[in-house]
């Protein structure tokens, strides 16, 4: 790589990056498996080691991943809470223990389970609970202390039977992991899908409303508002660590913290050297699973705390610990067959029939092959033996074939040319994986999966619309596409066989909600290629109302920070379609939002009339949000991105550096929380 095209992926990986850790803390959400997330986490700091000129000041390599929320008083940690150091495999963990044995002679390690969990910091004074807190970014989280006091497993006064009080420090901090046990895990979901039956959401709907695991559900809950309904997931915690006590070792801390009743795990184990590390390791890699919680691999720390000490930090991790993850797991399996799914905008995802496997505890019968590249590079054969993957909420996936058993004269599995559903001839576009089928209004897959899509969670949200219903509505000819949903006629509801007033009721109470529903959720419901959440947000902040999106010309949409040519085509191409404006014409005269609401305040003369702010990063005397109002409320316009069309980029700690250099490159003014204050 020459140097330009380095900083491009230096600035490429970061962006991605800070994406993945904003969906993973801020919304509890996972787009890649953690393995692959760490690989490119590796590849950026390399990179960034190799041209140190490139690094950018907000990079993930940099900092501690977290969220400091709203919704709570900011504390500092008075010690910082850090993140650990990861591999997942031996050599480098070799190369842990020769960087160890450096500064300290024959190592004693500890070796922990580590807890899929969120972190947290308890602190007690005169043997009284009196604060937790999150990590947040390290240096600063949220106080949770009243949710902290519901679970059960934190003690709110250290009380044990055989310790002597004077004994207990008199103001220490605990480290340990709010988790969800698997069973508290199930019982949760049982009780959302009896839930969502008595409100009448229809079956294949319920999914979605579904925890998606154990972690996601023990950071969602802890930083809840209300304590009450936080109490009612009934966490549970392990502490690990604890500062500020006399404790020479880990192992004493671990033995005094049980004494006061603490709940520590009883599976952590001495290790003399890195082979015993090692063989921990091996040990737990199955056994795991059959604990009651999740773990998702071994934690190795240094258990004399001078030497600790003596190995310090870096600006992330401790350097006297690391974490061994597993990798995701996976299994063998013999493919049954290939199938091809069309989705909603008629992209053909080759699918694999294999026979069951047991995999992180589920099921596998089905893995993803994603696109013809990828069935060419496994060079996959009718009957082929596979190894399936699968993490978390990740669908499963095949990651290679044993070429040693495959049978003889098998053949290569082989493309579709026309749409298995349709049969309409399927294309590729230049720089595109998928193939498509281009008969938009004909495929049935089609057909139903812009109706799904329309009233799903994040577009229109009609729960009491699944599946099942519309295509119920599709055989029966009642609708042909979800703008018929605006004009259903009752009796036929009422006439169909297996509907019921009740569901007939739910479809229309449903229906009339979703005219409340905000514009950017309207425009992703339209299913327009490329235009996910994400950018039906970006267009909706910049644009403000679909008239304005469809007068914009195409090099209008891609100026957008944050679109590109291939959506502005995308966009370009949906509204030059007349019967697409045909759809919208009739969704409006249905009274659906077409305008993003609070645009309509407008204030003729306030000091910042006619000028337009995007804010980035976080400030000192406000929330961001408030700031938004705040620049409303004196006349001033907000916009998402950076554009030529932009005023001021108001640029608090940690604003995106990929917007301020954007903001530079436009000639567009970057100022301070100060500079604006100054100028209010
Ligand atoms: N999939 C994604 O999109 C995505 C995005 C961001 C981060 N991630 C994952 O999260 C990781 C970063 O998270 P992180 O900084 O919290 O690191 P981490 O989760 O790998 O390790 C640090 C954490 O481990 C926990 N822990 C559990 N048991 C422990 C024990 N016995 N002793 C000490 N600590 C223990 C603590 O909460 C601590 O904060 C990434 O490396 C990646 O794997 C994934
Ligand atoms: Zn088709």
């Amino acid at each position: 790589m020459n140097l330009s095209a380095i900083k491009k992926r230096i600035n490429s990986l970061v962006e991605k990056l800070n994406h993945y850790n904003n969906q993973y803390y801020q919304n509890d959400i996972s787009e890649i498996s953690d393995f692959e997330f760490d690989k490119l986490l590796e590849e950026l700091k390399k990179l960034e080691k190799e041209n140190p000129q490139f690094k950018l000041p907000n990079s993930p390599t940099l900092r501690v991943g977290g969220d400091i929320t709203s919704n709570f008083e900011t504390v500092v940690h008075r010690y910082p809470m850090l993140s650990l150091s990861n591999t997942y495999n031996e050599t480098e963990l070799l190369e842990f223990d020769e960087r160890i044995r450096k500064t300290v002679d024959n190592p004693i390690y500890v070796c922990e389970l580590k807890f899929d969990g969120v972190a947290i910091s308890l602190r007690y004074e005169n043997g009284i609970f009196t604060q937790g807190v999150t990590r947040g970014d390290g240096e600063k989280g949220d106080d949770v202390t009243a949710n902290v006091r519901t679970i059960r497993d934190i003690p709110l006064k250290i009380e044990g039977k055989n310790i002597d009080k004077n004994e207990v420090p008199s103001d220490f901090e605990l480290r340990g992991e709010v988790y969800l046990s698997k069973t508290q895990f199930e019982i949760l979901n049982q009780e959302i899908v009896e839930r969502s039956k008595e409100k009448g959401v229809e079956e294949e709907k319920i999914p979605d409303l579904l925890l998606k695991n154990p972690r996601n559900a023990a950071s969602g809950a802890i930083k809840m508002k209300d304590s009450k309904e936080m109490a009612k997931r009934k966490l549970s915690c392990f502490v690990y660590d604890a500062y500020g006590t006399p404790f020479e070792s880990h192992t004493s801390i671990l033995e005094n913290l049980e004494k006061y009743n603490f709940a520590v795990s009883p599976f952590h184990r001495k290790a003399n050297g890195i082979q015993e590390v090692l063989e921990f390791i091996k040990d737990w890699e199955e056994k795991r699973f059959t604990l009651p919680y999740e773990t998702d691999g071994v934690v190795i720390k240094i258990n004399d705390l001078d030497q600790r000490e003596e190995l310090g930090f870096t600006s992330k991790s401790p350097r006297w610990a690391i974490a061994y993850k597993y990798k995701a797991e996976e299994a063998q399996s013999k493919l049954k067959s290939v199938v091809f799914q069309v989705g909603r905008t008629g992209a053909i995802t080759p699918v694999a029939n294999l026979t069951p496997v047991q995999l992180s505890g589920t099921t596998v019968k089905r893995a993803t092959l994603h696109n013809e590249g990828e069935i060419k590079r496994l060079d996959l054969h009718e009957g082929d033996t596979v190894f399936v993957e699968k993490s978390g909420e990740i669908i499963p996936k095949v990651t290679r074939v044993v070429t040693e058993k495959r049978v003889k004269n098998a053949k290569p599995i082989i493309f579709i040319e026309n749409c298995p559903e349709c049969e309409t001839k399927l294309v590729r576009e230049e720089g595109e994986a998928a193939y498509y089928c281009l008969n938009q209004d004909g495929c049935p897959p089609q057909i139903l999966g812009k109706i799904e899509h329309f009233v799903c969670k994040n577009g229109m949200d009609i729960d009491s619309i699944g599946s099942k219903t519309a295509q119920n509505f599709l055989n029966a000819g009642i609708i042909k596409s979800f703008a018929d949903l605006y004009e259903l006629d009752r009796e036929k509801l009422l006439a169909l066989p297996n509907f019921k007033e009740k569901s007939v009721n739910n479809v229309f109470i449903g229906i009339e909600n979703s005219k409340k529903r905000p514009f950017k959720n309207v425009l992703y419901s339209l299913g327009i290629k490329y235009v996910g959440r994400g950018v039906s947000e970006i267009l909706t902040d910049e644009f403000s109302s679909i008239d304005n999106i469809i007068k914009a010309s195409k090099e209008e949409i891609s100026a957008v920070f944050g679109i590109g040519e291939r959506i502005a085509e995308a966009v370009k191409a949906y509204f030059d379609e007349p019967k697409n404006i045909e759809t919208i014409e009739r969704l409006k005269t249905a009274g659906l939002q077409f305008e993003q609401a609070e645009k309509k305040i407008v204030i003729l003369d306030g000091i910042l009339s006619g000028k337009t702010f995007v804010v980035s990063g976080t400030f000192q005397n406000f929330e961001r949000e408030e700031l938004k109002e705040k620049i409303k409320g004196l006349g001033g316009k907000i916009s998402s991105s950076v554009s030529k069309k932009l005023d001021y980029l108001l640029a608090g700690d940690k604003a995106g550096s990929s917007k301020i250099e954007k903001a530079e490159k436009a000639g567009v003014a970057v100022i301070s929380e100060a500079d604006f204050l100054k100028m209010i």
